[in-house]
Parts: structure tokens; sequence; C-alpha cells
């Protein structure tokens, strides 16, 4: 898909990843509608966006992920500004293991009711031209890890539910193509650097156990700088044959496709 001009819709788009997404979508002179549940951390961002890329080419609109209602409301809006939508990305996330439902929520729920809601409004069958959904999940939804199943039980359910949406020879008619995004560890505010040895000390209620088991895989995987994540991003909006791909991108291995194998039907 060539950017100029298409219209992106990204949720967690506040800071982090998000944040980063939107400002090579709009280098690329995209249009980007920012939804957040942090308003402050939205405005501030969407500010910084209008003094660069212009009033007209982005908007951010208030959401939480977990209320159908309002994330509905999102697309509403940005199809009533930018007259279209092309690309979903469904990124915002949490890591709690304190509150499975609330994980759930919003990194399993919040993904599947985003990528139903693109399907709707971005669908050739909706007077929509098509477009591209990009679910974030992580490496960890490929891979366990002892010291937070809750949170790769929540990844891993983006995997698959990915790649099944994306075998749905309807959404080809549709004309849509569905990706996943599995980047490992990546240095934004979700990595609390606490974990590393240069750090205070580990976060509040993480054992030594939990801690060790962190820096081994941190050690194995090294961190994603944030440019390095959003370079395979890019990729998953720019190449038009990829329906159902999932990307990994890890500081040691780069960028990979990963070509999960359905089991045989016998087993
Ligand atoms: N940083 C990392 O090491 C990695 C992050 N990821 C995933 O990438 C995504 C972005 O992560 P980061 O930018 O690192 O995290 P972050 O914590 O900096 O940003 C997440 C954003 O999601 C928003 N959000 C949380 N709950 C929400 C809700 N209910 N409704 C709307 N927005 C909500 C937050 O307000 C925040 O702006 C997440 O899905 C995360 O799981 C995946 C692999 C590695
Ligand atoms: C402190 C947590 C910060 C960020 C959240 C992030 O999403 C969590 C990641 C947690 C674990 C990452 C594990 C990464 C593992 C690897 O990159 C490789 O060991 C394995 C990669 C892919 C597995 C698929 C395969 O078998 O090839």
């Amino acid at each position: 898909m060539k950017l100029k001009g298409k219209v992106a819709l990204i949720s967690g788009g506040a800071r982090g990843l998000g944040r980063a997404y939107a400002e090579a979508i709009l280098k690329a002179s995209g249009k980007v509608c920012l939804c957040d549940i942090d308003s402050e951390e939205g405005f501030k961002t969407l500010n910084k966006f209008q003094k660069t890329f212009g009033n007209d080419n982005v908007m951010f609109v208030k959401c939480d992920v977990t209320d159908h209602n309002s994330f509905e409301n999102v697309f509403k809006q940005a199809k009533r500004k930018f007259g279209a939508l092309d690309i979903v990305v469904n990124n915002a996330g949490l890591l709690t293991e304190d509150n499975v439902r609330k994980t759930m929520m919003v990194n399993s729920i919040g993904v599947i009711e985003g990528t139903q809601l693109a399907t709707h409004y971005l669908s050739k069958e909706s007077g929509g031209q098509g477009g591209v959904v990009v679910n974030i999940s992580s490496t960890a939804g490929l891979t366990p890890v002892f010291y937070m199943p809750i949170y790769v039980a929540s990844k891993y359910s983006i995997v698959g539910y990915t790649r099944s949406v994306a075998q749905n020879p309807a959404n080809k008619e549709r004309g849509m193509r569905y990706t996943c995004l599995c980047p490992a560890f990546t240095d934004t505010t979700m990595f609390d650097k606490k974990w590393s040895d240069e750090g205070e000390g580990p976060p509040p209620g993480v054992s030594e156990e939990e801690k060790k088991g962190a820096l081994h895989l941190i050690e194995a995987t090294g961190v994603n700088t944030v440019e390095e994540v959003v370079k395979g991003f890019m990729l998953l909006l720019e190449v038009d044959d990829n329906n159902g791909a999932v990307m990994t991108v890890t500081k040691k291995h780069g960028i990979q496709y990963r070509h999960g194998k359905p089991l045989s039907h016998k087993l």
C-alpha cells in the first residue's frame, strides 16, 4: 500500500510504539486518527503532530478500547473528518499480571473488537476501499514466559485470531488483509528499565526469581529501539501480498516472518 493520503486509526497512540507508528505514517504523507484512554498524553501528542504535519492530517479521540461504543465512536469520527479509513492498528495494550480480566479485555478483546470494527468500516461491502489491519502482539505471543503467563495468554490469542481471520475467503472479497506484529522487548515506558542491572531494582511485587528470568530473556533477545520496530511495522503496511503475515522484530535477529503450520486434520 502506498501511504500518501491514506488514513490510519491507531489505538494506544498517545505514547510509545503507537505514537511512533503514527509519526512514521504522517512522515509518509498519510493521515492519522490517534485514540487512547490517556487524554492528557493524547492531546500533548496531537499538539506536537499538528505543529509538524498540519491540523488537517491528524486528530485525537479519547477512547477506552474495552468499551465497544467508545471504540466505535473513534471509527465514526475518523471517517467524518477524513472521509475514509484505510489502516487500523490495534496497538493499545498493558502489562500486568494482577488483573486477568483487565489484561484480557485490553490486550485480547480490545484487539478482536478493533479488528471487527475495522472489517466493518473499511470493507468494500460497507462502501470502503478495503485496507489493512495490523494487530500488535509480542514475541510473548509466540513463546511461553513463566513470569507473565496472563500477558502471554492475551498475546497468543491475537496471533491465532489474526491468522484465522486472514484465512476467511470472504475477507478477500471485502478487500481486507490482516497482519500481526510481534516485537520483543522494546525501549518504551512498558519496558521498565528498573529490570536491568543499571536500574534501581525490580518493580514492587516482582520476585527475585522473576527478575532473574526477565534478565535472562532480555540478555538472550536484546532490547529493540522503537525505530527498529517501526521499520518492521512499515513493511507490513507497504507489502500488499502479506495477508496473514506474523512478523517478529528482535534486537538479535531483526525482522523475521513466522509461518505457523496448521496441524494436520488427522491429529
Ligand atoms: N515495549 C515493549 O517491550 C513491547 C510492547 N509490545 C506491545 O506494543 C503495544 C504498545 O506498547 P508500548 O508502546 O511499549 O506501551 P505503552 O505503555 O508506552 O503504550 C500503551 C498505550 O496504550 C494505552 N492504553 C492502555 N489501555 C488502554 C485502553 N483500555 N484503551 C485505550 N488505550 C489504552 C496507554 O494509555 C498507552 O498510551 C502494546 O500492545 C504492547 O503489549 C509488544 C512487544 C514488546
Ligand atoms: C518487561 C516487559 C516488556 C515488554 C513486554 C513485551 O511484550 C514482553 C515480552 C516478553 C517476552 C519476550 C520474549 C522474547 C523471546 C524471543 O524473542 C525469542 O526467544 C523467541 C522468539 C520467537 C518465538 C517463536 C519461535 O519459536 O521461533
